[in-house]
């Protein structure tokens, strides 16, 4: 049995698609729909290649046994209300006999093109090509022009051909089949030749004025060589240069190190060798291109002053002291550590912990700028394959480096500083475990050598700053955690964002926009509208969102007006500068806001229809501190036993689940010195809404607690106050995480009324003062507190459960 290569399917039912050839094609059908899930979605390694597969005819659905092997260069995706709709973006790359048809994968064998053409007809192909090219109209002469200008020199013959071939217009889908299944190149030259010549009967080639062709076009000239097989010539500077030479020079100059340089110039003749023919040279060509591109031995050079690197982020930054302190002591140990090689002494990798917008990448940039290094920034969201951190194998199709070497190429240094955005996000799939990947690049006695599949050669990572940013701890693989020290960044309250967005956030729109300060006003008020009306946030990113919309508009009006001006210049356009974006104003240009009071009334409605077994706790997200409400009923059992069950529904974790147990043992057993009824015998329903996000942890405890007491007692908690805080079985409260954000969270909500755990009182004394001015916080230790401070002085008890 013939081998062969076994290669993701895509069926095409309209059209063929030529090697060289570019298409667009719309993913509607369940086959193709299902390959695009499976093997383009979730990011496989074969993932870029495919083989396209067409009908025999396009009303038979049987498919033609030569297909065209293609890569993906783009997936776009538009997504409305009622559907999704895929489409990929393909480059046909060869022809491809199938071997073994199958869905979603097939066998297939690359088919390699033979014959030679003589020079006079390829002299006759070019002379034709030319005048087909100004036959077509400008925009499609232009894309063939291009075409042709972007294939790499010593491109073939039977290159050209196919590229030429899918732009013939009305060829009918017989022939272009036909034309994919001939392999004898001379054959395929002759019917280009024909085609060409047909079509240029009814459409004469354009008449050319060297004047109005774009630069590089009217040099872009196709001709033989004299050397048996063509190659296209682009203008007459390339027509001196041999690109082997220049590869080589530029490998040259690339200074690699002796043990590396030995296996690249050993590609380098290999190439040479064969001409720089066939699928697999460009494949070298391209790889050794790359190899030439990476820095290696290009190094910025540390700049560490520590005064002006503190004047920097002082200058760039609100507030944030606890971060900026770390940074500097960061840049100091390494300032005085450093031994002149650049080297990253072994030591913790900074991880900036916080919610989005709260300034992690911009503190991260902060630091490469004070270090005169270049800074770039890999995003880690939603990695599964491994392939992505340590690149593909250089034996398929398609293959590419992983995205720490691209970053370096980007970067055009050895020692940039590399973000590694949300390294909470990465996950393992079946690809192997990116995390692992990772974990070998921030490891000081690997990474002097790091090994990246594609590149297959060692590259010194150890002078790299890596800086990597996560939204929520939890999530981070154990070992990779333990390489961590987190630098936790907590969101900011309605002060803090209104200095933020005075001192930063506007003058750095007004500036991206193009609009004069003094032209717009935003007054102390507006401001305080726009953040509590239209932003939700721990961070600055909506608001700043919200400050580009009021930018543009006043872009708009001042270009409106001074057009207005212009047109008639002797009467005075209807309008005043400054803009002020007073609260008016700001709704007229956002619309209603979106927040505030709206959601402080919801607030306001469930404290008005407050039922025992009701309570406000407070929950940490990624996002943000949230109020979280919880409900709680009781009803006597009719269970077998009679002892009682406990139910609990809104996607609860494990742990919150047990700390309903022990709110529920915890009662029972002091049920009688509190004098209330115990639950044994109760059926319990605990709930807490937004149902359909998952909430974990153990910091609930109290307010469940409180939420069984008020059902055991038939007494009302306060509804003007929320709590948080982990709970002993023998009545302790133990401290618990986010207070900052949790606080944050209530105040935004409009409570003013917190109990939180007495160890948490020094991460309480972190908060503004001008927030804690406004809230009545008290620090518990026990469940008895508690219970004192959350339930009403009324005597108000049902008579029943
Ligand atoms: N304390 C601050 N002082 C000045 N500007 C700030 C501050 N905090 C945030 N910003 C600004 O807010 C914007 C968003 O910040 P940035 O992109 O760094 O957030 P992030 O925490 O990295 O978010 P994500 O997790 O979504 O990537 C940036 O323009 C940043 O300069």
């Amino acid at each position: 049995m013939e081998k062969g290569m076994e290669l993701p399917v895509l069926l095409i039912t309209q059209g063929v698609l030529l090697p060289e050839a570019k298409i667009k094609v719309p993913i509607r059908s369940k086959n193709n729909l299902a390959m695009l899930d499976r093997f383009v979605l979730n990011r496989s390694i074969a993932s870029k290649t495919l083989i396209l597969v067409a009908y025999r005819t396009e009303s038979e659905k049987k498919v033609y046994d030569v297909g065209t092997v293609a890569m993906i260069e783009q997936v776009s995706c538009f997504t409305s209300s009622t559907f999704t709709q895929y489409t990929l973006h393909i480059v046909g790359v060869s022809r491809a006999k199938i071997l073994d048809y199958a869905l979603p994968v097939s066998r297939v064998k690359q088919i390699y093109s033979t014959g030679e053409v003589s020079e006079e007809k390829e002299k006759e192909l070019y002379e034709v090509v030319r005048q087909f090219e100004r036959s077509l109209n400008r925009e499609e002469s232009a894309t063939l022009s291009n075409a042709m200008r972007h294939m790499i020199p010593e491109r073939h013959v039977d290159e050209v051909v196919d590229l030429v071939a899918s732009f013939i217009p009305r060829l009918g889908y017989e022939r272009q089949l036909e034309f994919l299944a001939t392999v004898d190149v001379p054959t395929r030259v002759d019917a280009v030749i024909e085609w060409c010549k047909k079509h240029l009967e009814s459409n004469p080639p354009r008449a050319i004025r060297s004047a109005s062709l774009p630069r590089g076009i009217a040099i872009h000239d196709l001709r033989g060589n004299g050397k048996g097989r063509g190659r296209i010539i682009h203008n007459s500077h390339e027509e001196t240069q041999n690109p082997m030479e220049k590869l080589a020079a530029k490998l040259e100059a690339a200074n690699l190190p002796d043990d590396v340089r030995e296996r690249v110039f050993e590609d380098l003749n290999r190439v040479k060798s064969s001409g720089g023919n066939g699928q697999e040279s460009s494949m070298l060509l391209n790889y050794l291109e790359f190899v030439a591109d990476l820095p290696w031995s290009t190094t910025t050079k540390d700049d560490v002053d520590i005064k002006k690197a503190r004047q920097l982020l002082d200058d760039s930054h609100e507030g944030m002291e606890h971060v900026k302190k770390r940074v500097l002591e960061y840049m100091a140990v390494r300032s005085l550590r450093d031994d002149g090689t650049g080297k990253a002494m072994a030591g913790p990798i900074l991880c900036f912990a916080g919610p989005p917008g709260v300034g992690k990448t911009s503190v991260a940039r902060a630091i490469a700028q004070s270090l005169g290094r270049k800074f770039e920034r890999i995003s880690l969201g939603g990695i599964r394959d491994e392939a992505d951190i340590r690149g593909h194998r250089r034996t398929y199709i398609g293959a590419m480096p992983g995205r720490l070497l691209q970053a370096i190429r980007r970067s055009k240094t050895r020692n940039p500083v590399i973000l590694l955005d949300e390294v909470d996000k990465l996950f393992s799939g079946v690809h192997g475990s990116p995390s692992a990947a990772l974990l070998e690049v921030l490891d000081p006695e690997q990474n002097g050598a790091f090994m990246d599949h594609y590149l297959n050669l060692p590259f010194d990572l150890s002078q790299v700053i890596f800086i990597a940013t996560a939204n929520d701890l939890s999530t981070i693989d154990g070992p990779l955690s333990d390489r961590l020290e987190i630098i936790e960044m907590s969101g900011y309250s309605t002060p803090e964002k209104i200095r933020i967005a005075e001192k930063h956030v506007i003058p750095s729109q007004l500036e991206t926009h193009g609009v004069c300060p003094d032209y717009i006003r935003l007054p102390p008020d507006g401001l305080q509208h726009l953040v509590s009306g239209y932003t939700r946030e721990a961070g600055v990113r909506q608001l700043a969102r919200q400050i580009a919309s009021l930018c543009r508009h006043a872009a708009l009006s001042i270009a409106e007006a001074v057009n207005q001006n212009c047109e008639k210049a002797d009467t005075l356009p209807d309008f005043s500068l400054p803009i002020v974006y007073d609260r008016e104003k700001i709704g007229d240009v956002l619309g209603p806001a979106t927040f505030g009071d709206r959601s402080l009334d919801l607030v306001d409605r469930l404290r008005a229809g407050f039922r025992p077994g009701m309570v406000f706790g407070l929950a940490w997200t990624p996002y943000g501190g949230e109020l979280m409400l919880i409900e709680g009923v009781a009803s006597t059992s009719k269970a077998a036993n009679g002892k009682g069950r406990v139910m609990m529904t809104g996607k609860l974790g494990e742990v919150l689940k047990e700390s309903v147990d022990v709110a529920r043992s915890w009662i029972n057993a002091n049920a009688e010195r509190l004098g209330v009824d115990s639950l044994l015998g109760k059926d319990i329903h605990v709930h807490l809404p937004a149902g359909a996000v998952g909430k974990d942890g153990p910091s609930a405890g109290c307010a469940l607690v409180t939420s069984l007491f008020s059902l055991a007692s038939r007494r009302l908690v306060r509804s003007d106050t929320a709590l948080t805080g982990e709970i002993s079985l023998t009545g302790m409260v133990l401290p618990v995480g986010g207070i900052k954000e949790k606080v944050l969270g209530a105040h935004r909500a409009g409570i003013r009324r917190l109990l939180l755990p007495e160890a948490n009182r020094q991460d309480a004394a972190q908060i503004e003062q001008s927030i804690k001015d406004e809230l009545e916080l008290h620090f518990v230790r026990d469940l008895d507190e508690v219970l004192k401070k959350m339930m009403t002085p009324s005597s108000f008890v049902l008579s029943k459960l």
